[in-house]
């Protein structure tokens, strides 16, 4: 007895779409059929039958850098709650950030983590950082062999930069003799002077300080030279300037083991689009100069930039509320990302259906060395159906995610997730 799903298209490379029956047993998929007629009775007494209605079958979307804040912070988001939102993105696979509360700097918050990922998690499968430092206050490592015992996927302090070079390096050879990568989130504290925007047009606009391009890409400078000298695998998280872009491009020309990612929003929006002073629109790193833009787009498609991530920030209304200036930075990402890359980038011609799968699915999966991100046989039985041609309007009060932060209400697109499967089980539909 296993599932049949029919009636769905597989992406075969650049836009082309071919028609494939799929039938799962055991959580994998058994087999990929190419459809040569309309005939077919193939289902057997007990086994499921999906119509997939036309739609795009993709392998699960596989989010690398969010925020699912349990333990410790409940009123932004829950892991209940945040794998729905995910589930309902596409995601089947979602690494979760050490700013916790308790940080995830010792293995009992990483054991409850994925306790709570079992049994409140909505089948979605969750990875959760271990913290670089104790508390993530950069001032003493974490017991990197015990977090890696507990199941920790990585190391990270993301939420903060790790300031002191020696231990950046310390920890790069510790997680370098476990076979572990480094997650680094890079900025310069002494770089920012409390500002919340950055340096650039609406800054200037509104006189406000800005938080310049130098205080991301002079971590990422360092962290690559310390890469160098420990050989480790280090990863850039939410590149967002031209700078960094650039120093990744040269660190891999000369064969150092650095990885990154970019966030939708840094791919669509500059700070010429903030329309006010409104905290939905204030995030880390934040909105860059249209220029930083062309940049990280450019890096992403050549290759500098391996893969695309959320940074799914819950932040509660209340929180928002405090303005631009107070308001903690973060947005809300599981529940657009895949609609917005495909109405910006794919049905505008800039990139192919299969360049944004690639970077969703299959590249984290290979980053991260992760057996998901395929569709075929073999395989486990992640995967979304994708509606390409419905579009809708983004509504806020809608996500199933518990926060609303986003700076894309009201916007129109086409891509809509309509089904989520994890190893075979459906763990999302929409009505
Ligand atoms: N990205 C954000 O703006 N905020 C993140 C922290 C982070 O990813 O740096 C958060 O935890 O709220
Ligand atoms: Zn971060």
């Amino acid at each position: 007895m296993g599932t049949w799903i029919i009636n769905g298209k597989v992406n075969t490379g650049g836009n082309e779409l071919a028609e494939k029956r799929i039938y799962i047993e055991d959580g994998v998929i058994s087999r990929m059929e190419e459809v040569s007629s309309r005939e077919w009775n193939g289902a057997e007494a007990g086994d499921e039958v999906i119509d997939a209605g036309g739609r795009l079958v993709a392998p699960g979307f596989i989010d690398m850098h969010t925020h699912l804040r349990e333990p410790g912070f409940e009123h932004k988001e829950t892991i209940a709650t945040g794998t729905r939102s995910a589930a309902r993105g596409g995601f089947t696979t979602i690494a979760c950030m050490p700013n916790t509360r308790p940080v995830t700097d010792n293995p009992e918050t990483i054991k409850l983590i994925l306790e709570k990922a079992r049994t409140e998690g909505n089948g979605v499968r969750v990875l959760p950082y271990g913290s670089i430092s104790k508390q993530e206050l950069g001032r003493e490592l974490t017991d990197f062999a015990a977090l890696k015992e507990a199941g920790a996927v990585a190391f990270s302090d993301d939420g903060v930069g790790v300031q002191n070079s020696k231990m950046m390096k310390d920890a790069m050879r510790l997680a370098q003799g476990l076979g572990m990568t480094v997650v680094a989130h890079c900025e310069d504290d002494s770089l920012l002077e409390g500002a919340s925007v950055t340096e650039g047009a609406f800054a200037a606009k509104h006189g406000l300080k800005g938080i310049p391009n130098e205080s991301e890409a002079i971590h990422v400078g360092r962290d690559i030279l310390l890469a160098e000298a420990t050989g480790v695998h280090y990863h850039v998280c939410h590149v967002s300037t031209e700078q960094s872009v650039r120093l990744i491009r040269q660190a891999k020309a000369v064969g150092i083991n650095v990885t990154a990612e970019v966030c939708p929003h840094h791919l669509i929006l500059s700070d010429e689009d903030i329309p006010g002073m409104d905290a939905d629109w204030k995030m880390n790193p934040p909105l860059r100069t249209p220029r930083d833009v062309e940049a990280v787009l450019e890096g992403l498609e050549d290759g500098t930039i391996d893969i695309i991530v959320t940074d799914h920030a819950p932040h509660s209304p209340e929180e928002k509320a405090k303005g631009m200036a107070l308001a903690p930075f973060g947005i809300v990402g599981f529940e657009t990302a895949f609609p917005l890359l495909y109405t910006k980038f794919v049905q505008t011609g800039r990139w192919t259906l299969e360049f944004l799968l690639e970077r969703m699915t299959g590249k984290p999966a290979e980053v991260f060395g992760l057996k998901q991100g395929k569709l075929e046989a073999g395989a486990d039985a992640d995967l979304v159906l994708v509606d390409l041609d419905r579009s809708a309007a983004v509504d806020a009060a809608d996500f199933l995610s518990k926060s609303r932060n986003t700076p894309f209400i009201g916007w129109e697109l086409a891509g809509w997730p309509v089904l989520t499967m994890v190893a075979g089980k459906t763990v999302w539909q929409d009505e």
